[in-house]
């Protein structure tokens, strides 16, 4: 299955959370759950939070960010009749709202599972519900709105 984030132009695949080209990034990938969309990640010990053994927000936050802008741009493609892993040039989503939500520590040292269902889509405008589990406790949710770039942006 590909990545949804495997997909994205070249241009756009510089992200620091999520783009295949930054070596040193994170490379997140995310794909579909059903009519879901879900990505796993385990944040390396570095990424604690004042706490030893607990992940620190920016992280979970970031983690959520970008599983949210590919989820964006693959709700609004099948939105469209389309599916995202075969279009040739997808159209690329960025964040303008992100409400985080955290409801207990999230643990480091084992995977966390990011998930993505969609609220609605209104032209360029795609809203999410976003949550972030270690296991099977949700650690955070969150609200995002994602808007799909125009082909002229840089
Ligand atoms: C470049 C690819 C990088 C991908 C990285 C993915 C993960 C990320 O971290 S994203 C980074 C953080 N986000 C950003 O930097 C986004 C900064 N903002 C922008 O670049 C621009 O405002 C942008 C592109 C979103 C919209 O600009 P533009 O294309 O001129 O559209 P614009 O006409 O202003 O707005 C379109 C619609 O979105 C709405 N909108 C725009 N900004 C916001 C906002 N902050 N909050 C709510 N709504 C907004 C507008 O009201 C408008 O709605 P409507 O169509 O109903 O009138």
């Amino acid at each position: 299955m590909k990545a949804f984030q495997d997909c994205y132009p070249m241009k756009y695949a510089h992200c620091y959370g999520c783009g295949r080209e930054n070596a040193m990034g994170l490379q997140l990938k995310s794909y579909w759950n059903g009519v879901d969309t879900q990505a796993h990640f385990t944040p390396g010990m570095q990424y604690s939070g004042g706490v030893p053994g607990h992940v620190y927000g920016g992280m979970i936050a970031s983690l959520l960010d970008c599983h949210g802008t590919a989820s964006a741009a693959a709700f609004a493609c099948r939105e469209r009749g389309k599916d995202m892993t075969q279009e040739a040039n997808p159209a690329r989503f960025v964040t303008v709202s992100l409400s985080v939500n955290f409801k207990r520590p999230t643990p480091q040292g084992v995977e966390l599972c990011m998930r993505a269902q969609l609220l609605g889509v209104e032209g360029r405008k795609v809203r999410m519900s976003l949550c972030l589990l270690a296991g099977d406790q949700v650690c955070a949710t969150a609200d995002m709105l994602a808007i799909e770039l125009l082909p002229e942006a840089p």
